[in-house]
């Protein structure tokens, strides 16, 4: 449903670095007036509470390479050198990469001497307390405050194309709104005119207004737009979805960059979320290389966990990037996207 269209030609709106051509933007569904009041969604959304806990089972894949294989050699009793290599083997085939595997074997060797380890429980504990201490359980984890004092929120979600950025926008919008804060998405993926569409279905599903630009139109205005937008009719967040596929890597950079830029001549960007697809291992460790380098990333969301057997990389994430793992999705329904907990996760791959 494309309604009231909104007059944001660039003399309006866009700023000296965004694109001169009209940007064309558009609010779409739920209409409303200069208030953006928070419209019903059009389904039910799942509270947000609990969500890890009932989509643990969806972590089953992950659990069979780490849980049981580890358990089953540590809870052998005394080991020799190969059945620490297996050890070793199995981390690094859950995708802990290398520095994490050193890590968490030199610490079960230690503690393996020192404390001994006669029981699948000992083990179990051990492994347990060695893998929740590699995900920094003191690392910041929460998407930051939506309490701006009079201004939203604003998030940008980035990633290349296919890791699930817009299903995360999405699906963070549902959360939140079932969390009581009116939410305003920005579609500035103009690259592809579906992914609009897709957000403002996510929109609508969710009660959220969507603000979008025609396919082509710069993504850094629609940005704009919509955190103009937002600001002015006191939404409690902005979420920017944002383009992860263009002619060429260097040209998605920049957009992202510039989009960035511009935000922040009207409203600091609180949250920059790197949306990585679990299930592509090393490549999304290149790839949050990259965007950190153009964008300061405050949080990953690791999508696919449900459909991959290397939930390790989540330690990879960790470790290499410095950076909290926030969110992660766990399927492909509305609600499938829960808040990452180091204990609950370690609990699910060792259950
Ligand atoms: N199994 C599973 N599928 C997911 C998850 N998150 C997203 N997907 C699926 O991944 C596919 C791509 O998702 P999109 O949200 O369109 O990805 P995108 O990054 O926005 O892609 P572009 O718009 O092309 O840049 C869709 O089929 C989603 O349903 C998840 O946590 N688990």
């Amino acid at each position: 449903m494309l309604d009231e269209p909104v007059a944001a030609g660039p003399q309006a709106t866009a700023p000296p670095e965004a694109d001169t051509a009209s940007p064309d933007t558009e609010v779409v569904a739920p209409p409303t007036g200069d208030t953006v009041a928070p419209a019903a969604p059009t389904e039910e959304i799942a509270p947000a509470e609990g969500r890890l806990e009932r989509l643990r089972g969806r972590l089953g894949r992950s659990r069979s390479t780490l849980g049981q294989g580890l358990l089953g050699l540590l809870g052998a009793g005394d080991l020799d050198e190969d059945s620490w290599e297996e050890v070793e083997d199995t981390l690094l085939l859950a995708d802990l990469g290398s520095a994490t595997t050193q890590q968490v074997v030199a610490k079960l060797r230690e503690r393996i001497a020192s404390r001994g380890v006669r029981t699948p429980d000992q083990a179990r504990e051990l492994l347990r307390e060695v893998l929740v201490e590699e995900l920094g359980p003191q690392m910041e984890r929460s998407v930051r405050a939506l309490s701006h004092d009079g201004r939203p929120a604003v998030v940008l979600v980035a990633g290349v194309n296919g890791t699930g950025k817009t299903t995360t926008t999405g699906k963070l919008a549902r959360v939140l709104v079932a969390d009581g804060f009116v939410v305003l998405l920005g579609a500035a993926d103009t690259f592809r005119a579906a992914a609009a569409e897709q957000l403002a279905t996510w929109g609508e599903r969710a009660g959220a207004e969507t603000v979008r630009g025609r396919e082509g139109a710069d993504p850094a205005s629609v940005a704009f737009d919509a955190v103009k937008r937002g600001t002015e009719s006191g939404v409690d967040a902005v979420l920017l979805d944002t383009a992860g596929r263009l002619h060429t890597k260097t040209g998605l950079m920049d957009e992202l960059g510039k989009v960035k830029r511009v935000v922040e001549r009207q409203a600091e960007v609180d949250e920059v979320l790197l949306v990585l697809d679990a299930t592509t291992g090393q490549n999304g460790l290149t790839q949050a290389r990259v965007f950190g380098e153009v964008v300061d990333v405050t949080g990953v969301v690791l999508t696919k966990l449900d459909g991959t057997a290397k939930g390790g990389i989540v330690f990879q994430v960790q470790r290499e990037l410095g950076v909290p793992v926030k969110l992660v999705g766990l399927g492909e329904g509305p609600d499938d996207l829960a808040p990452f907990e180091p204990e609950a996760f370690v609990d699910a791959l060792l259950r």
